[in-house]
C-alpha cells in the first residue's frame, strides 16, 4: 500500500433536516498539493469545513487525515490538521508571541518547545520582527498571517483555510496566497483552501468545484481552463445558483 493521502473524503453526505447540503462528496488531497475548493454561496463549503473540523459529526461517509479516521481516531486525525477559520479567532490583547505560545500550550508543547516553534512559524510567514507587537496593532493581512502561523504550531500535515482572504486588500491577499503556496512547495504541506474568488487559483493548483453539495469538477487548474479561463468555466458550471 502507498502512503496515505493527507486528506481523504469518501462518500460524505450531510443534511440539515430535509435540506441536503452535501451529497456523496469524495476527493483526496495529497502531501504538497494546494487544493482550491471553489463554490458559490450556498454550495456547501462551510458545511464541509464543519465536518472536516468535527464541529459537526458526519453520519454518512468517511474522513481521514494522514490515514487517521476522524470518526474512529479523532484525536490523531485532528492532531495532524491545522485550521484557519473564516472568522478571526486571535486574542487581540495578547502579543503575537503570546497568541502562539497559548496555542502551543493547548497542543501540549512545553514553554520552551512553543517558543522555539513560534520563532520558526513566524519566520515562515515573514512575521519574525512582529513577535512583540499586540495582535490588535497588526493590519488585517498580518493578523491572517498570524492565524496561519498559529495553525502550524503543532506541525500539522494538512492545513484547512476557510475563505482566508475575505476583507483583505489585493496586496495582502497576494501575500497570503504566496506564503501558503510556499508551504506546500517547501514543506510538503497539504492545503485545502476554500474560496469563491477564482483569481486566487494558480495554474498548478488542484481545483475542486462544489455546486449544490456535489463535486462537479476536479482537476489541475491549467488542465480544466482550455479556452475561456477558469472564471468563465466556474460561472458556467454553477450558473443555476440561486441569486
Ligand atoms: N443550519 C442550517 N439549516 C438549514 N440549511 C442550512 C443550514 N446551514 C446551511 N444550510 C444550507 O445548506 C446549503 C450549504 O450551505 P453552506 O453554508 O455549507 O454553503 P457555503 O458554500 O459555505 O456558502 P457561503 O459561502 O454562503 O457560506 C445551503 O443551501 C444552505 O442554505
Amino acid at each position: 500500500m502507498g502512503d496515505p493521502a493527507a486528506l481523504e473524503v469518501a462518500e460524505l453526505s450531510f443534511r440539515y433536516g430535509r435540506k441536503e447540503a452535501l451529497q456523496s462528496v469524495s476527493f483526496c488531497v495529497q502531501p504538497g498539493e494546494f487544493c482550491a475548493l471553489l463554490g458559490p454561496n450556498g454550495a456547501g463549503k462551510s458545511t464541509l469545513f464543519a465536518l472536516l473540523t468535527r464541529l459537526f459529526v458526519a453520519r454518512q461517509g468517511k474522513i481521514a487525515v494522514m490515514g487517521q479516521d476522524l470518526q474512529a481516531a479523532p484525536r490523531a486525525a485532528l492532531a495532524r490538521m491545522g485550521v484557519v477559520f473564516q472568522q478571526m479567532t486571535l486574542d487581540l490583547d495578547l502579543s503575537v508571541a503570546r497568541n502562539l505560545a497559548y496555542f502551543g500550550a493547548l497542543h501540549g508543547l512545553s514553554r520552551r518547545e512553543a517558543a522555539l516553534r513560534a520563532g520558526e512559524v513566524l519566520e515562515r510567514l515573514d512575521m519574525a520582527e512582529r513577535a512583540r507587537e499586540k495582535a490588535r496593532d497588526l493590519n488585517g493581512g498580518h493578523r491572517r498571517r498570524l492565524e496561519i502561523a498559529r495553525a502550524l504550531m503543532h506541525r500539522p500535515r494538512l492545513l484547512l483555510l476557510d475563505e482566508p482572504t475575505v476583507g483583505l486588500d489585493a496586496r495582502a491577499r497576494a501575500s497570503i496566497t504566496a506564503h501558503v503556496h510556499a508551504l506546500t512547495r517547501d514543506d510538503g504541506l497539504a492545503v485545502l483552501w476554500a474560496t469563491h474568488l477564482v483569481d486566487e487559483v494558480t495554474p498548478g493548483d488542484t481545483v475542486l468545484i462544489l455546486h449544490r453539495g456535489q463535486i462537479v469538477q476536479r482537476g489541475r487548474a491549467q488542465d480544466i481552463t482550455p479556452e475561456h479561463g477558469l472564471a468563465a468555466h466556474f460561472m458556467a458550471l454553477t450558473e443555476d445558483t440561486a441569486a
